[in-house]
């Protein structure tokens, strides 16, 4: 078995993440509100207008990808970082879901590149936990790389076979200048000679506390890490970030832009409707049919804990005739691509999905996010109920509380991030307040 066939999946729930510290106390270097202009509408949702993507100086064929792309305003989060970004200082950034991190740092290294780079040497590794967003990192390169034909990006991650990332990486022709994907299929690649890391300029961590609290796959960071030149630029994302993470994210990075959010209840959606539901295990099924019959909903992501309960109820929905999609690491990775497109392309509306869509998956026309299992952990929830609610947007979340754990963490959800979580009412919530006109 290789190395990289040892990880099965980073977020299903072979493998479970070392407890990370509460983070009681974010001392922000430069504190971030990044959400109390919360407005209701995708787009109005960005604090301080003044300032436009034009301010930032960057290349005209990266205004013109913007634009296309129907971004106004830059989000307070990209306002903050994207200009310390642009000029090659590492960052670490905290912010919350759903606010446009992602462009931070695309953005950042394509103005960075050169527009006519050269063949066969990859200057941008951006690394994130599953192979979706992997995938979906590399499609918003693309978005805004449109204008700049000469820019190649590629994605490696496992699952797939290695040979053909060996035939694309062996020609000049094809490969890419800026590479995206997973530790585990990457490592393999820079093990075996086939990736050369020694000119890059540009090391990214998506998601940075849950690739590098893990033992196998910060292992894995580690040894690409070694693998690059001293001098070049780190930066790394997450929403949620401890006092020990930060630590480890800084031994990685050279005096740092340091963008946290100071106090964990501005973590909270402000456009989401969070609601608990006590029941009995027994009862989970009925209760979820009911609520896909009475909800209105653009589009429903469901999660559980293991990937048979994720097969299991899928199948059972599907039963019920709900249109309803499975995702979870026993599903070939052809397949598991296949319906990720189809769940982001709006072709199938209900998703069933372990942790693996638990964190920055981007599907827009998400608005309820359906915990059928609780998460054992405060920041798993709040990544979770994050994939509603996308960019100030409106959205629903509904938890399932059936035994004393469970109410530990929602407890635990409360006290962290300062919020209420009411019981859902028994009459159900008015639909014009979780969906957006
Ligand atoms: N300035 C902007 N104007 C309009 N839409 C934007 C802007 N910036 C980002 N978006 C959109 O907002 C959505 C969320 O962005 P993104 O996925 O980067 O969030 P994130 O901060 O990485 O969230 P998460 O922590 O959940 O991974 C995406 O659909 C993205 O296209």
């Amino acid at each position: 078995m290789s190395h990289e066939e040892d990880l099965i999946d980073y977020s299903d729930e072979e493998i479970q993440p070392t407890e990370a510290p509460a983070n009681g106390t974010a001392g922000a270097a430069k504190g971030l509100a990044a959400d109390d202009a919360a407005g209701d509408k995708k787009g109005s949702y960005v604090g301080i207008h003044s300032t436009g993507f034009r301010d930032f100086l960057l290349k005209d064929e990266l205004i013109r990808a913007i634009t296309d792309c129907g971004f106004e305003h830059p989000s307070e989060v990209q306002q903050t970082t994207i200009p310390q970004a642009i000029l090659g200082n590492d960052v670490l950034c905290q912010a919350k879901s759903g606010l446009g991190k992602t462009a931070v740092f695309v953005l950042a290294t394509l103005q960075q590149l050169d527009e006519k780079p050269e063949a066969g040497v990859a200057t941008v590794l951006v690394m994130c936990h599953t192979r979706e967003l992997a995938y979906q990192i590399k499609n918003e390169y693309n978005r805004f790389a449109k204008f700049l034909p000469d820019i190649k990006v590629g994605v490696f991650y496992g699952g797939t076979p290695i040979q053909e990332d060996i035939r694309i990486l062996k020609d000049k022709e094809t490969h890419p200048h800026i590479i995206v994907g997973t530790p585990g299929r990457i490592n393999a690649l820079v093990r075996d000679k086939v990736l050369r890391l020694s000119n890059l300029k540009h090391f990214v961590l998506d998601e940075c506390d849950k690739m590098l609290d893990q033992n196998d796959m910060r292992n894995d960071v580690q040894t690409i890490f070694r693998a690059t030149p001293a001098h070049k630029q780190v930066m790394m994302f997450s929403a949620t970030l401890s006092e020990e993470i930060k630590l480890t994210c800084k031994k990685f990075m050279q005096s740092p832009l340091e963008i946290y959010i100071d106090n964990e209840k501005k973590l909270t959606l402000h456009g989401l409707q969070q609601y608990y539901m006590k029941l009995e295990e027994r009862e989970k099924n009925r209760k979820l049919n009911d609520l896909l019959d009475t909800l209105e909903f653009n589009q429903v992501i469901i999660f559980v804990r293991s990937t048979q309960r994720c097969t299991e109820l899928d199948k059972l929905l599907r039963e019920c005739n709900f249109p309803s999609t499975a995702v979870h690491s026993g599903i070939g990775q052809e397949e598991r691509i296949k319906r990720y497109k189809e769940f982001k392309d709006f072709q199938t509306r209900i998703c069933v999905s372990t942790d693996i869509f638990g964190r920055g998956i981007d599907v827009e026309r998400i608005n309820v996010a359906i915990n059928y299992d609780m998460p054992d952990k405060a920041d798993s929830y709040l990544h979770r109920v994050g994939r509603a609610g996308r960019f100030g947007t409106k959205g629903l979340s509904i938890s399932f509380v059936s035994n004393p754990d469970d109410e530990t963490v929602l407890k635990e959800i409360e006290k962290r991030f300062e919020v209420e979580l009411p019981e859902f009412p028994a009459e159900g919530v008015d639909a014009s307040t979780y969906m957006d006109n």
